[in-house]
């Protein structure tokens, strides 16, 4: 970066680019190689960054290529073809873009920033990536360093993280370049990791790097040694060092070769555990440090939770206020000022396939005007050629800085020909849309009708793939159950945690039932008397054993916090108390992932008062430890929701209701990512408000969500829909064929069968309804 720039003009804010494209808004940062803008994408009205480099020299075709292929495509397959060699194009500058365009192009990670477009204009390269509302985290920590210990642990645990994505690529890359500089924090506290102006591909054969620059005090011995190749652990090194100043407030300066002080020097109530990992991980010698990110990654995890305990006990010893472990990593302590650009936490990161859709909206806007320019051109030789005008003074405007509008309006004859053409054909192809639309409509619903009318026991495949089909009768009706599949010695099961019953006596059931699939009947499933549970959840966690909330007690309506395990192999029930600052109540819901884990909702704390608002916590229960955690809470308090992996291992959470009468229900949805600790608000909606639906995960890809209740009729909703899980889309099912279902709970045996237990069409009626919908790629179900 040692070269002068032979370019110096800076963009004036308000001035646009690519013919008024973008405009800019302010400058984010200088630095040694060029100037980042924040600037709007017009059409859109969406903020992007742009990295402006001088353009010494022209760009490879084979990168120019690369570009095009990567920024068109949604999914980046290109990586097998890498070979970790950048073509050079013989200028600096325009090598440095062209290193940082294809790393941001081939890199997907939801701590990266996208890149979405690039162009030349004026003598420069302009990148087009994706503006992080945050702040370096060096300002960040130059105003509030030294910070809390899990504060920075989680921190690394999240650098931990893209490192680790960085270092599995193949080849692998190394950042090289790892300092608070280059890092934003968001106001929600994810941090995103930013030029890749010196990264590399590691070389397996190479013994050294071809060059050894880097940021003195961040950089690793062997960085400016020369005795050896930059690897995962140079990287790893530089994390250590950033721990280090995050926990002692103290920068490590221009050092190269000497030690740093131990970190408990500066700070001495930090524990001997954190000084350890420090120490380990800025070790001199490579081979002494850790020795991937996946091995640190795992031991920040471990430290965290211990620290966690520890200052717990801390607290609770000094009999302080009470303490929130999972909430000790947040907020980030923003203070006015350069901080008005944040953003909500909800709108901070934007998730990559949000990232996906903008591009491909970026490029279509781009793509739109580009074709509108040139049908304005052709509309322009067309005046010029009758009115013998210069094309020049029509021509759009061709100095960057001196307009911002889009396009100046051409009202002509002719230009209103080609927009009524264009509409009348556009009117055209909406209408045969909707006609093939309603036509498909039609003949989904017609089928569904024919299939009423006969009896229920289809067994041909059309039949199957399409319908509700109705399933033996409950023993007696019932609503406010919950449902799971489960296999107990071989034998697929369903098992009802007994609900409301009516008018009966008792009203409230405390039985356990079953249905055996294969002898297609119901059944008490134990003689162990269940505690009367009502508005409770359920799950079963892959081990063969399910898992309740109690919801609250049908006898006093007291609102409990106990966790309930069943196992029906050996039909034994335990109870588990959670500590004293857990508390769910009803409403609530759970989800068991494949790793061991339970995440549970609050719901809702007092019973009897339908404007008792839902809490907002969020709970994680480890199953081989028994460890509760306080993770981050939910974005907005929520009960009768939905929750449901997503394809990656997060949590999606759909719909809920704020308050227990369930006036206050939502369409909205979030995504929790486990291994961050960090809620997403998505912009996808669920088609109508969601609240109390039976809901399960249908296939590896698919959630089906039945009924809910519905504020208008005050009725059970009728509705369902298939949900994929990746894309987010929303795919409407047969209406249920009797009434709707409210208070009713769905199990799956992830294969494409669901089981539904229909609950109540009107609140005080329950039913004894019991369906079976089937996937079309479903196998036929064991009878
Ligand atoms: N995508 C972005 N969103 C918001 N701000 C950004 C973004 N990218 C860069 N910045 C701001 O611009 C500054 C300079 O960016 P960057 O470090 O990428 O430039 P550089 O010229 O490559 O710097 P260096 O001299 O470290 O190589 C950063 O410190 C940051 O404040």
């Amino acid at each position: 970066m040692s070269i002068s720039q032979p370019f110096s003009k800076e963009l004036r804010v308000g001035s646009s680019l690519r013919r008024g494209e973008y405009l800019i808004q302010s400058i984010l940062g200088q630095g040694g190689m060029g100037t980042v803008y924040l600037a709007t994408h017009i059409a859109l009205a969406d903020p992007v960054a742009l990295k402006r480099l001088p353009a010494d020299n022209d760009l490879p075709e084979s990168v120019a290529a690369e570009l095009a292929a990567l920024l068109q495509s949604d999914k980046v397959q290109l990586q097998g073809a890498l070979t970790g060699q950048f073509p050079s194009s013989g200028g600096e500058y325009t090598d440095h873009f062209l290193r940082e365009a294809l790393f941001l192009a081939r890199l997907q990670h939801h701590a990266l920033p996208a890149l979405y477009d690039y162009f030349l204009e004026d003598g420069y390269w302009y990148l087009v990536m994706d503006y992080i509302p945050g702040i370096p985290l060096n300002l960040y920590l130059s105003r509030h360093g030294p910070i809390d210990v899990l504060e920075a642990l989680e921190y690394a645990m999240q650098l931990c993280e893209v490192l680790d994505y960085l270092h599995a690529q193949v080849p692998a890359i190394i950042f090289r370049d790892l300092k608070p500089a280059n890092i934003l924090i968001l106001a929600d506290g994810t941090l995103m990791l930013i030029d890749f102006g010196i990264a590399r591909y590691f070389k397996d054969q190479q013994e050294h790097d071809s060059s050894d620059f880097g940021s003195p005090g961040y950089a690793p011995p062997e960085q400016y040694q020369g005795s050896g190749q930059t690897d995962a652990r140079s990287d790893l090194y530089s994390l250590g060092i950033i721990l280090h100043e995050m926990l002692t407030g103290v920068s490590p300066g221009e050092r190269l070769f000497e030690e740093l002080l131990p970190a408990r020097h500066y700070r001495p109530a930090l524990s001997p555990l954190v000084g350890a990992l420090l120490r380990l991980m800025t070790r001199h010698e490579p081979s002494l440090r850790f020795q991937s990110a996946l091995l640190l990654y795992q031991a920040l995890t471990r430290i965290y939770r211990l620290e966690e305990c520890r200052l717990y006990i801390q607290e609770v010893e000094a009999i302080t206020q009470p303490f929130h472990p999972g909430e000790q990593a947040s907020p980030v302590r923003f203070s006015s000022g350069a901080d008005e650009q944040m953003h909500s936490p909800a709108e901070a990161v934007p998730s990559l396939e949000q990232r996906r859709r903008r591009r491909a909206q970026l490029q279509e806007a781009h793509r739109q005007r580009l074709e509108y320019q040139e049908q304005l051109f052709w509309v322009d030789e067309g005046l010029q050629s009758r009115s013998r005008l210069s094309l020049s003074q029509l021509a759009l405007p061709r100095t960057a800085d001196e307009q911002i509008t889009i396009v100046p309006p051409i009202h002509s004859n002719f230009s209103r020909v080609v927009k009524i053409s264009f509409l009348l054909a556009l009117l055209l192809c909406s209408s045969m849309l909707i006609l093939f639309v309603s036509a498909r409509g039609l003949f989904s619903l017609s089928f569904y009708s024919s299939s009423q009318s006969t009896s229920t026991a289809h067994h041909d495949e059309e039949h199957r793939t399409f319908v509700w089909q109705a399933m033996p009768s409950l023993l007696q009706p019932q609503a406010d159950t919950t449902a799971v599949y489960v296999m107990v010695k071989g034998r697929p099961y369903v098992y009802m945690g007994g609900g409301y019953r009516g008018r009966m006596t008792p009203a409230y059931s405390r039985t356990l039932y079953r249905y055996d699939i294969e002898a297609a009947h119901w059944e008490s499933a134990t003689s162990i008397t269940f505690p009367g549970m009502v508005n409770n959840a359920a799950t079963a966690n892959g081990q063969q054993e399910i898992y309740f909330t109690a919801g609250y007690s049908s006898d006093s309506y007291k609102v409990s916090s106990l966790l309930y395990r069943y196992q029906p192999e050996s039909d034994t029930l335990d109870k588990i108390v959670p500590p004293a600052e857990i508390t769910f109540g009803f409403g609530s819901s759970i989800l068991a992932d494949q790793q061991g884990h339970l995440y549970l909702t609050q719901g809702f704390l007092h019973a009897g008062n339908g404007h008792e608002l839902a809490g907002r916590s969020w709970y994680r229960y480890d199953l081989s430890t028994g460890v509760w955690h306080l993770l981050r809470p939910l974005p907005v308090g929520l009960g009768y929701l939905t929750l449901a992996m997503d394809g990656d291992n997060n949590i999606l959470l759909l719909g809920g209701a704020r308050d227990a009468g369930q006036q206050q229900q939502t369409n909205e949805l979030y995504r929790y990512y486990p291994a961050l600790n960090v809620w997403e608000h998505l912009e996808d909606q669920a088609p109508l408000p969601l609240s109390g639906a039976a809901s399960c995960a249908l296939d590896s890809t698919h959630l089906v969500l039945v009924g809910g209740y519905d504020t208008s009729s005050q009725k059970g909703r009728p509705q369902s829909w298939l949900f994929d899980r990746q894309t987010l889309f929303w795919s409407p099912l047969p209406v249920l064929p009797r009434g709707g279902s409210m208070l009713g709970a769905a199990a799956c045996d992830g294969k494409g069968h669901l089981y539904l237990i229909q609950g109540a069409e009107d609140p005080i009626q329950p039913t004894q309804q019991f369906w079976e919908f089937i996937a079309p790629s479903a196998s036929v179900p064991q009878r």
